[in-house]
């Protein structure tokens, strides 16, 4: 069986509460406020240069070409295919791309990327994978689940968000990050399969509370 189909029973629930989430639903339907979409614009950016650097992560360790050029592929389309959605989406929103990239992380934001991160350097390239996968499998189920939602239409402002997080570029991507998860975790011991699934599961929970950073518009939780 492969990796990923042993997993899918253990983050479905997870993958469908993103759906039943205030922010996520806000967008499937267009009544989300801009000052919400903004917050989670501006955190986003900054999230997925940490993000391409996991992969950067994951390259350096890959055991072969053929991983290195998946890493690659993963790096390349965030930082050209899916950033160019939040400089383009930047502009529609009155926010400066260099203020995009000043964005100082929130809490939870920083907390998500600091132990994605500090996993991929402590561990192998299946572990680095294991911390980039569900990022982009869980954007590609919402982007899917909402584009045969109710509010899918063209008057829906986020119409664009959904295209391209359902599309078939992201697609493709959401597939490299599968089959490089299954390519890497071929063959391991059950101990070692544990410990990925504890970081999916992890990587999973951090994303709902991505979601509720950006629907609560928070920063940093104390002011001292
Ligand atoms: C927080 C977060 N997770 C996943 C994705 C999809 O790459 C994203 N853009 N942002």
């Amino acid at each position: 069986m492969k990796f990923t189909d042993r997993l899918w029973p253990k983050v479905e629930h997870l993958w469908d509460s993103y759906l039943d989430h205030p922010f996520v639903k806000g967008i499937g339907d267009g009544s989300l406020e801009t000052e919400k979409f903004q917050h989670w614009l501006k955190q986003d950016y900054v999230y997925l240069v940490e993000y391409a650097r996991l992969m950067a992560v994951g390259a350096e360790k890959s055991p072969d070409l053929e991983a290195m050029g998946m890493f690659t592929e993963l790096l390349h389309g965030t930082l050209f295919v899916e950033m160019e959605l939040h400089r383009k989406f930047s502009n529609a929103y009155d926010i400066s791309v260099a203020s995009l990239e000043n964005t100082e992380a929130s809490a939870v934001n920083t907390a998500y990327t600091s132990y994605m991160l500090n996993h991929a350097q402590r561990g192998d390239a299946a572990v680095a994978t294991a911390c980039l996968l569900c990022c982009a499998w869980s954007y590609n189920y919402i982007g899917k689940g909402l584009s045969g939602g109710d509010g899918y239409n063209v008057s829906n402002p986020y119409k664009e968000w959904i295209d391209m997080y359902a599309g078939e570029e992201f697609t493709d991507l959401t597939q490299t990050a599968l089959n490089l998860m299954n390519r890497l975790a071929d063959g391991k011991p059950e101990r070692e399969l544990q410990h990925l699934e504890e970081i999916i599961i992890k990587t999973g929970l951090y994303e709902y509370m991505f979601w509720d950073m950006c629907e609560q518009r928070e920063e940093w939780p104390v002011n001292i």
